[in-house]
């Protein structure tokens, strides 16, 4: 299935991490976006987040496939779970999958949080400007919904380097 997968990391070397991400799913990866430099939300006490988002699709892989292979990344970066929303070396949020709608805690989908953060939207929306949230519209009108400064938060670096 294809799914939006949503990239981050603000401890050690953030682009590593990323890069991690990205070779490892190899083949399934349709389309990545750029590097962004993103300011902290929900504990704002931390350090920068890169963040990036990336469009995967394996006929052999559901939206618990997704899930797991996320999870299997984080904790090959060695990622230890503490404060919710606090720092991390890498984070891997399943976005979307298909049509999929899911009020399972352990995957919701969409993922809840997306309609909000500029720092998954913004990625989002240049490498698929006609993307639709389920359940929520066009993700190009829910980033017109946010504040200019959420949007200021968020700053382009380069390309993903491949
Ligand atoms: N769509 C999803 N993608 C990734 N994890 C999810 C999703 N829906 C639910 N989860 C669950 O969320 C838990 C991980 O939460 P985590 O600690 O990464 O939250 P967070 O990244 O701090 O906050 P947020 O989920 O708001 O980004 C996992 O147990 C996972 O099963
Ligand atoms: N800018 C930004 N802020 C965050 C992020 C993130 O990926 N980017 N992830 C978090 C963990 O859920 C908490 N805060």
């Amino acid at each position: 299935m294809r799914a939006v997968l949503s990239l981050g990391s603000n401890l050690g070397d953030r682009l590593a991490y990323l890069k991690s991400v990205v070779d490892s799913l190899g083949s399934a990866v349709v389309a990545v976006s750029s590097v962004y430099e993103t300011a902290p939300w929900g504990v704002e006490d931390q350090p920068d987040f890169l963040n990036a988002v990336c469009i995967v699709d394996d006929p052999a892989r559901d939206e618990w496939a997704w899930l797991r292979a996320g999870q299997e990344l984080e904790r090959r970066a060695g990622r230890v779970r503490e404060l919710r929303w606090g720092p991390r070396t890498l984070d891997v949020d399943v976005v979307t999958v298909d049509g999929v709608r899911s009020d399972d805690p352990e995957l919701l989908l969409p993922h809840p949080g997306t309609p909000e953060r500029a720092s998954v939207l913004i990625p989002w929306l240049e490498i698929d400007p006609d993307a639709v949230l389920p359940g929520h519209g066009p993700i190009a009108e829910l980033l017109r919904a946010r504040p200019d400064s959420d949007r200021a938060s968020v700053n382009r670096l380069y390309p993903f380097p491949r």
